[in-house]
């Protein structure tokens, strides 16, 4: 065979080779052993976390910075830890459309962001470009009340003064502008996270807010929910001097995906667009209702955004994605390395016991983790949602 023949073959034998092995890593991915020993790490390490964050409650006495500091690094455990679910595990990509001369500020002041609510991982990919611009550890949002009691990640916003709402203007305007307050002196550049629509995004909610729209004599959104305004005029009137500007963004999956946490978890690849516009504060006027009209006009604008997405599959404008950082992986890798060997240990000495009672309770124990798993899993799914936003006026209620 002349030696270019060879060379020829050899490269096809080891692109055959490369195909059959990425194939089996593809289905590796998929198999629920490997989703059981994914969710034992994280609920293993998330509640090691969760204790130590306890066990800073003393110090918040003694020096509440250097608390507040803690926090935010053991709260990076965790949450980086399904980023690399997402960036090392499936391989989804993030691309992010902003304008050049804004990207030397992002990571770098602090601000509120705005971000339609359609997707069930849009907050893991506004987790990502957290991660990227060195803010995950310290990130807040303002998040329905039911969310404080998930185990693990809702215990850890407890520890990261996350901005809990039960969604009812009356009783939340105190504790929502208390908890804002407190962030005044927050040590670490944060970024807030504000989905002004309230809900996820389902034709029911849309149609409903549309007639609330019709009703306050506003121009009707194609692609979002009618926002509300009160939180956001709230969040600007009390983190003004705090907060330097609001990042409009807009999040699209390529294709028309429909990405889930489930998905993720099974290795599913995914292609994310984040358009991101950076607005000064001062840009936003201090009048209520002023402020109010300027987020319906804004929302006007992202729903003309999406209009030009959805027929050209991209944002307009230059791309500027943030390279991956490695930490979110290593974190990871830390985690599965230290909690590796006490589940072959405990593996080991059950089988070594011999005892049907002790292996049936473990199996008993394992299977009620994974419906614990499933139900916070759930947590994310559009079809499990509330019911707030089904009703127009006044009459909202959660579900
Ligand atoms: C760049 C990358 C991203 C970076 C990411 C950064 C950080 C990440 C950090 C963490 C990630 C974790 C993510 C976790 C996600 C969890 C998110 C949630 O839980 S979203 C749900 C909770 N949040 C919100 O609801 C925020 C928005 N809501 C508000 O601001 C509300 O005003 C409120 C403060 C919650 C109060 O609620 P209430 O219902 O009482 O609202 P309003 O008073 O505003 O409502 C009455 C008002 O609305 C009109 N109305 C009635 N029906 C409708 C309807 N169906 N649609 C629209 N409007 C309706 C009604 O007529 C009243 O109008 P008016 O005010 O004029 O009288
Ligand atoms: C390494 C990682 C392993 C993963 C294993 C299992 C992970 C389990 C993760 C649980 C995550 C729980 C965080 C929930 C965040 C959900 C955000 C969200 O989208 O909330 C919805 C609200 O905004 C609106 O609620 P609706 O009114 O639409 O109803």
């Amino acid at each position: 065979m002349p030696s270019n023949a060879k060379k020829v073959a050899f490269a096809e034998a080891g692109e055959r080779s490369w195909c059959s092995t990425m194939e089996l890593f593809r289905l590796f991915k998929m198999q629920f052993i490997c989703h059981l020993f994914i969710c034992y790490v994280f609920l293993v390490s998330g509640l090691i976390v969760n204790f130590l964050q306890l066990c800073t409650l003393p110090l918040w006495a003694i020096n509440k910075q250097l608390a507040r500091k803690v926090n935010c690094r053991l709260a990076y455990c965790i949450s980086s830890q399904m980023v690399a679910l997402l960036e090392w595990w499936s391989g989804t990509e993030c691309t992010l459309y902003t304008d050049p001369e804004s990207y030397p500020f992002y990571g770098k002041e602090n601000a509120i962001v705005i971000l339609n609510h359609n997707f069930e991982i849009d907050f893991l990919c506004g987790w990502t470009f957290c991660e990227r611009f060195g803010v995950l550890g310290s990130s807040k949002v303002l998040a329905k009340k039911e969310l404080a009691f998930v185990p693990v990640i809702g215990w850890m916003w407890y520890f990261l003064e996350i901005v809990f709402c039960k969604r009812k203007w009356e009783e939340d305007q105190k504790t929502v502008v208390q908890s804002l307050q407190r962030l005044k002196d927050y040590p670490e550049n944060f970024w807030f996270l504000l989905y002004c629509e309230g809900t996820r995004f389902t034709q029911k909610k849309h149609k409903i807010s549309m007639e609330v729209a019709e009703k306050k004599g506003l121009p009707k959104l194609k692609y979002h929910l009618l926002p509300r305004t009160k939180g956001f005029c709230v969040t600007v009137q009390h983190l003004r001097g705090t907060v330097t500007a609001v990042y409009d963004s807009t999040l699209n999956f390529r294709n028309n995906q429909i990405p889930t946490l489930l998905g993720i978890l099974n290795g599913k690849k995914y292609h994310a667009d984040l358009y991101v516009r950076r607005l000064p504060l001062d840009s936003i006027p201090e009048n209520e209702a002023e402020c109010a009209m300027w987020l319906h006009k804004l929302y006007q604008e992202k729903d003309e955004l999406q209009e030009k997405y959805s027929l050209t599959g991209c944002f307009p404008g230059p791309t500027l994605t943030p390279p991956c950082r490695p930490w979110a992986l290593l974190n990871w890798l830390f985690w599965i390395l230290l909690l590796l060997f006490p589940l072959c240990l405990l593996l080991l000495r059950l089988f070594q016991s011999g005892s049907t009672f002790i292996i049936f309770t473990t199996v008993v124990l394992c299977f009620a983790a994974s419906l614990g798993v499933r139900w916070m899993i759930g947590q994310t799914e559009i079809n499990k949602g509330s019911s707030y936003g089904n009703k127009g006026g006044q009459l909202n209620n959660n579900a």
